[in-house]
């Protein structure tokens, strides 16, 4: 090997893999093609085809995705055997189908990851290829053993291929996520591959590779389990639609497009819950106490008259008393099946009673039955086959029940005490009415009720989707509603097996509203495989992400879940039944939890479903901010938790933080003065408070739901924000992004402005994790703006970090005016 020209030895061989995948492609198009001719045959035939066109299509879609930067590794192991290592696996046509290229997911791959001076794992050099197009240009050895050349091995400790990844770390920020296949870390290549099956958790500082490690796992899963996830994909929930948008292109570059992404508020179907919510209301709402509540909200739903009501059936009388509804309310109520499928046997019950009565008043025409009234007898409810009544046969009886059954009036009464609900009507209708939200939640404080109550109960938020997904299962699907035969045959085999698994656990007959184990969904644990298999792979054009995604009662394969730390007690139940096998892998950092209702534990998050039964993994090192801007993140993580431990910056950086002071008119002229140089490939962001009304800030609102998400009741600042700071902003540097705080968790700019920190501490009592967010968002220079001037608590960082910052170096970025005077007032 030595005495090649690298460089030369690498290019052809990329030719080669080039022209292979080329080959590939055309031959592929051409199968697809001749798939996509065929016409006609048997069912089985077309279906048959149809799965041939996916498969090809898909094949398709990860050779044009792998053009791209191809071939990035190499491995020389010690016996000799060479290795390369690159977006997909390819094979060459010869006899042996030798391998050109392994697939980076493919377990000879992985020492490419691991190795390291200290534990080389077999491996003799590991080189990193740069290319562009089809030319190579550049490679950079590692040697982790000692070489023949007599070269000293780099000395590494948790760090792999350093240099590959610096000059990664360093480039622009385009504004959407890349994948990091050739730079995929030891500590993240452990969480990729983790075999658990079970709930795995990656905690991990801001910029330590959570959200990248989380989508390079959901690959690395389809690739390793393909037919099984193929069958019941992967559900991926970010916090908002602007994370989505921007990690969304990382594993469509990674060759795989069937994964379903969504946030919290699209995972109802048919409901976009862009509505405002207060902090208040996202605490009260993502309360586990909702339960209750929404259990009482249902049963305040199933009445009974106070009084005797009369119905017409054929020009009888009938009579129904409150104690014989209220019986048969009763029994439905037993039956412990969701509301409206409870209805059927109120309604039987109550058919039952008039015809009972029915008869009596025909087989008693003097009207004797009558004036003893219908006088219930054991359960209450009348008995139809009663001997003593001989002139009509069971067929007239049956002509009676149908006549009662088939009266106008009777079907009135049945929908006015027992009506068909829809989750939807049932929130909005609780959410914009006082006496009913005091009637189920009447325990609550004056203040939590009015964080429920709003007048367009319709305005659904993000926290309103636990709650209708909640309800769906408290109601559960109305029978007469149209579905197809599969839908039907599921619904019935979900509650076969709720019946079964009520039968294991030995648990009484209960009543709706007491307090069940909260994971009704357990019966799908008892679904038998088989079913559930062909629920995943119904018979249908559709891919299974359209599938998925339309479909609420949809059971994943795999669920993952970022920024996890902010999901309420709600928000897990709803998440929960997503995720029937409970294989899903959970990241999110606990110190960033700047929700009122997220969690700051995760064992208290998942001990309800899943006990102690998950596994923890921790990720330790900062790729995205340098030492200079996470020392400011440090000082803030100590005040959240003075014993959390803050990932190790893998960089040193160059640009100090910058403190200015202003006054309110100034604002805007100091945050372009910062912002203006920066060159246009560089990503910048002005970060603000959240607020109210974003709009009123003139923040981006794209996806408006997100910023909405936050509410302002404990806004304490000046109601009407930055008004001409979006102006300004966009004037001088246009393509800056401008945006609320709860909108820029999980995304990166190279360059990011912080606007009135103080304000983000005071606004909520999650502050300072919010500001914590803010400051951990810049991969090269932050700059925080001050209205006023900084408290106690920031003045004192800054001063402490006033005399260690960094020498500014020649990056592509404008110097930091704070490198000469950090505190100068800069509207002076
Ligand atoms: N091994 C790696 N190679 C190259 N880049 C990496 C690597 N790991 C992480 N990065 C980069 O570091 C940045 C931060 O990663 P990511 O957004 O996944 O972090 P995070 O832990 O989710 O952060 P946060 O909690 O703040 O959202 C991204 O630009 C990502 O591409």
């Amino acid at each position: 090997m030595t005495g090649h020209d690298p460089l030369a030895e690498e290019q052809e061989h990329l030719g080669r893999l080039l022209d292979r995948l080329e080959e590939l492609r055309r031959d592929t198009r051409a199968r697809l093609d001749a798939v996509l001719r065929g016409t006609g045959g048997t069912p089985q035939a077309r279906s048959e085809r149809e799965s041939f066109a996916r498969l090809y299509n898909s094949e398709l879609a990860a050779y044009n995705a792998a053009n791209l930067g191809l071939y990035f590794g190499r491995l020389d192991m010690e016996d000799g055997e060479v290795r390369r290592i690159g977006r997909v696996g390819l094979r060459d046509d010869d006899e042996d189908l030798t391998t050109l290229l392994l697939d980076w997911r493919a377990d000879h791959s992985r020492p490419f990851y691991l190795a390291t001076t200290a534990r080389p794992e077999g491996a003799h050099r590991r080189r990193h290829l740069r290319t562009i197009g089809r030319r190579v240009i550049g490679v950079h050895d590692e040697f982790l053993t000692a070489p023949t050349d007599g070269n000293v091995p780099e000395d590494h400790d948790d760090v792999v291929g350093e240099s590959a990844l610096l000059e990664t770390l360093e480039q622009a920020r385009s504004g959407h996520m890349t994948d990091i296949v050739a730079t995929i870390q030891r500590e993240q290549d452990e969480i990729i591959r983790n075999p658990h099956a079970g709930v795995l958790v990656v905690q991990g500082g801001p910029g330590t590779g959570k959200t990248a490690v989380a989508l390079h796992r959901a690959a690395y899963l389809l690739y390793t389990h393909r037919q099984r996830l193929d069958r019941s994909g992967v559900l991926i929930v970010g916090p908002n639609a602007r994370f989505l948008d921007y990690i969304a292109r990382v594993l469509p570059s990674l060759g795989e497009s069937g994964v379903v992404l969504r946030t919290l508020g699209d995972l109802y179907p048919g409901v976009r819950a862009t509505g405002p919510e207060s902090l208040r209301g996202e605490e009260v709402k993502g309360s586990e106490a909702m339960v209750n509540i929404l259990k009482a909200a249902v049963r305040s739903r199933q009445t009974a008259p106070t009084d005797d009501v009369e119905v017409l059936v054929d020009g009888h009388r009938l009579v129904l008393d409150p104690a014989s509804v209220r019986a048969a309310r009763g029994r439905a109520r037993m039956t412990r099946r969701p509301h409206n499928q409870a209805r059927e046997a109120f309604a039987t019950r109550i058919v039952e009673a008039l015809t009972e009565q029915y008869v009596a008043a025909l087989t008693d025409p003097v009207g004797q039955a009558e004036d003893q009234a219908w006088a219930p007898r054991g359960d209450g409810l009348g008995d139809l086959g009663d001997p003593a009544r001989p002139l009509l046969d069971a067929d007239d009886r049956a002509a009676l029940k149908r006549e009662v059954e088939e009266s106008v009036e009777v079907a009135e009464a049945i929908n006015k005490w027992w009506p068909v609900l829809q989750p939807e009507q049932l929130l909005a209708e609780f959410l914009s009415s006082r006496d009913r939200i005091t009637e189920a939640a009447g325990d609550y404080v004056a203040e939590d009720q009015d964080a429920l109550f709003r007048q367009d109960g319709f305005a659904f938020s993000v926290a309103d989707v636990p709650l209708l997904d909640e309800l769906a299962e408290l109601l559960g699907e109305d029978p007469a509603a149209d579905g197809t035969e599969a839908d039907r045959a599921w619904a019935e085999q979900v509650r076969q097996a709720e019946e079964a698994l009520e039968i294991l656990t030995g648990s009484a007959v209960q009543d709706i509203e007491d307090d069940l184990d909260p994971e009704v969904l357990m019966a799908y644990d008892v679904v038998d495989a088989e079913s559930l298999a062909r629920r995943h792979s119904a018979d249908t054009d559709l891919t299974v992400a359209d599938r998925a995604g339309a479909d609420r009662t949809w059971a994943f394969g795999h669920v993952i879940v970022d920024e996890a730390q902010e999901l309420s007690a709600m928000a897990w139940r709803t998440l929960m039944r997503r995720s029937p096998n409970r294989w899903m892998t959970l990241v999110g950092d606990v110190a960033q939890t700047s929700s009122p209702a997220g969690i700051d534990s995760w064992d208290d998050a998942l001990s309800p479903y899943v006990d102690d039964r998950w596994v923890l993994c921790e990720l330790t090192v900062n790729y995205r901010t340098p030492a200079t801007v996470s020392a400011v993140a440090e000082a803030l993580l100590t005040e959240i938790d003075p014993r959390a431990t803050s990932p190790r910056p893998v960089r040193q950086g160059r640009h100090p933080v910058e403190w200015a002071e202003t006054d309110a008119a100034s604002v805007a002229t100091v945050v372009t003065e910062r912002i203006t140089a920066v060159p246009p490939e560089r990503a910048v962001a002005v970060v603000l408070p959240d607020h109210d009304h974003d709009d009123d800030n003139g923040v981006d609102s794209a996806d408006g739901h997100d910023s909405a998400h936050r509410g302002g009741a404990h806004d304490s600042a000046p109601a009407n924000g930055y008004p001409a700071l979006r102006e300004a902003v966009d004037s001088a540097r246009p393509g800056t992004s401008v945006l609320p705080l709860a909108l820029a968790k999980g995304l990166e700019f190279d360059v990011v402005v912080v606007v009135d920190p103080e304000r983000v501490l005071a606004r909520s009592p999650q502050g300072l994790q919010d500001l914590y967010v803010g400051t951990t968002r810049a991969t090269q220079r932050l700059v925080l703006v001050q209205t006023g001037g900084f408290g106690t608590l920031l003045a004192g960082i800054r001063d402490a970090l006033a005399d260690g910052d960094a020498e500014p170096d020649n990056d592509g970025l404008p110097p930091s005016d704070g490198a000469t005077d950090k505190r100068e007032d800069l509207t002076a």
